[in-house]
């Protein structure tokens, strides 16, 4: 009999074109990333445990108190002193210590670049077993092979994220638009909520 059952798809009407976990959780960080003050490269982070819950996100920035208008965002000063990456705090070490229960550990992080040596050593560290990424274009560089050498050793899965669509877009604009008609049901006049208030 049980077999007989038609698939519930048949005859609901339920949207098909949602997106799935993995696009779901590197969006966050995707959208985590764009927090970041770096003029250069910014990162996101989106930490999820087995019940597909997140638990920590961050992006890579100053740390607190270092106000991020007087540190420096330069890479290539003379002066060592007046160089970003001696103060940013990255994305993974702060999605983890941002994390919103008690440890994270066997959780998956997803992240938009191949984590570096430094937070190879959180992530390891914080029980953290799987790593999902989207680039790894510094793969030539002794941090990630540094990186990839403490993770494998340490037994944390790692692998490239490969979406279906090269984008996902967020348009705040669609929630007033008619379900039939997919046009706009109001003006732009009454959204303009500023953010402060
Ligand atoms: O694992 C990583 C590696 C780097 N970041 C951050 C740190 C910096 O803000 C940028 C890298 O700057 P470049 O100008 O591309 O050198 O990315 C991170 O969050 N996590
Ligand atoms: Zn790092």
């Amino acid at each position: 009999m049980g077999d007989r059952t038609p698939p519930l798809r048949s005859g609901s009407s339920k949207r098909e074109d949602y997106i799935g976990w993995n696009d779901y959780f590197m969006a966050t960080a995707f959208l985590a990333a764009k927090r970041s003050k770096d003029p250069v490269t910014q990162v996101g982070a989106c930490i999820v445990n087995d019940d597909k819950r997140i638990v920590g996100i961050g992006y890579n920035g100053m740390p607190t108190g270092c106000n991020d208008d007087i540190f420096p965002w330069k890479k290539d000063n003379n002066n060592i002193l007046e160089n970003k990456h001696l103060y940013v705090c990255h994305a993974e070490m702060n999605a983890i210590l941002n994390k919103n229960t008690s440890d994270v550990k066997n959780c998956t992080i997803y992240v938009a670049l191949f984590p570096c040596n430094e937070c190879a050593k959180f992530i390891i560290q914080s029980g953290i077993k799987e790593i999902i990424y989207m680039s790894d274009k510094h793969a030539h560089k002794v941090t990630t092979i540094a990186s990839k050498k403490m993770l494998d050793a340490a037994g944390v899965r790692y692998w490239q994220y490969i979406p279906k669509s090269e984008k996902l877009v967020i348009d705040f604009t669609k929630i007033n638009w008619n379900d039939m008609s997919q046009l706009p049901t109001s003006p732009m006049k009454n959204l303009e909520l500023s953010d402060n208030e």
